[in-house]
């Protein structure tokens, strides 16, 4: 799937992971509608995006993605300014384990929010031109971080929706591809913040630093050459891509018998 000319939303865009997945969109060529809650933040990457790739090619909104209003407003705004949409980047999060119902919605209840929103526009089956999802889920969807016992609830939840649903979407003949991309540690404003986000376990934070030493930090672009291959990938459907420093692997689950 080549990008040039695709139209694509990221939501939390304006730091972090999003921000580093919105500029590799851009610089193949998409359009980009950014989202975030941090209005400020948001308005400066697109004033400053807006220099380097040219004005028409992104568009800022605020959006919560606990609020269903406001996202079909994003989606509508991206329609009319932009002339579809084909790419969602279903990217926002947070850790904080002293609000477990907050990181649940946001993590989990909002992302499935997003998805089934943006199939209603994007799906063969309902006027749509198909295209792709990504959900951004985490290594912590994969195996237990015992100092984060919700967060890594929630994505576990994203990484069994993503499979699900990319099989849904496949026997339906929606035409979208559902990934999940599953980063280890990342250096952003969410990781720098973990000591004071651990609540009650804030004294496991030690085992933090253990599964920090042994699998190391990424940087945001060393996940968005990742996230560019499940994006254009035609092939994948369903997958969950785990990718820490110096591996990047498609994770196989146990089959029932
Ligand atoms: N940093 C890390 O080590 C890892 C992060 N992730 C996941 O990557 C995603 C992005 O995280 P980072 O870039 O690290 O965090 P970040 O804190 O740097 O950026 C997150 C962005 O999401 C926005 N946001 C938060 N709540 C929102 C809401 N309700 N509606 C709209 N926007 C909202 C924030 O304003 C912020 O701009 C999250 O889903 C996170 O769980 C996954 C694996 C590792
Ligand atoms: C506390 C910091 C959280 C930062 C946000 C993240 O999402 C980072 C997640 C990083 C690491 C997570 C988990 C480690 C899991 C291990 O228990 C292990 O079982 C994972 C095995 C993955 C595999 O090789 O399949």
């Amino acid at each position: 799937m080549a990008l040039n000319g695709k139209i694509a939303v990221v939501t939390g865009a304006a730091n972090g992971i999003g921000k580093a997945m919105t500029e590799k969109l851009l610089q193949n060529g998409a359009k980009v509608t950014l989202l975030d809650v941090n209005e400020t933040a948001g308005k400066n990457l697109m004033e400053s995006l807006q220099k380097e790739y040219g004005q028409e090619k992104t568009l800022f909104m605020k959006c919560d993605v606990e609020s269903e209003e406001q996202i079909k407003d994003a989606f509508h705004k991206t329609i009319e300014t932009f002339g579809g949409m084909d790419i969602l980047c279903n990217n926002a999060g947070i850790l904080d384990e002293s609000q477990w119902e907050k990181t649940v919605s946001i993590n989990l209840v909002a992302v499935i929010r997003v998805a089934n929103l943006a199939l209603e526009q994007m799906s063969k089956l309902s006027g749509g031109r198909g295209g792709v999802i990504i959900n951004t889920a985490s290594m912590a969807g994969l195996g237990p971080l015992p100092s984060c016992p919700v967060y890594t609830a929630t994505k576990h939840g994203v990484i069994g929706f993503t499979r699900a649903m990319g099989a849904a979407s496949a026997a339906s003949g929606y035409g979208v591809r559902i990934n999940a991309i599953c980063p280890g540690f990342v250096q952003t404003d969410l990781f720098s913040r973990i000591p004071s986000k651990l609540g009650k376990l804030s004294h496991l934070d030690d085992l933090n630093q253990q599964l920090i030493e042994k699998f190391g930090i990424l940087t945001v672009s060393e996940v968005a050459d990742p996230f560019f291959e499940l994006v254009t990938d035609e092939t994948k459907n369903g997958e969950a891509l785990l990718v820490v420093p110096s591996r990047k692997q498609y994770v196989t689950f146990p089959g029932l018998p």
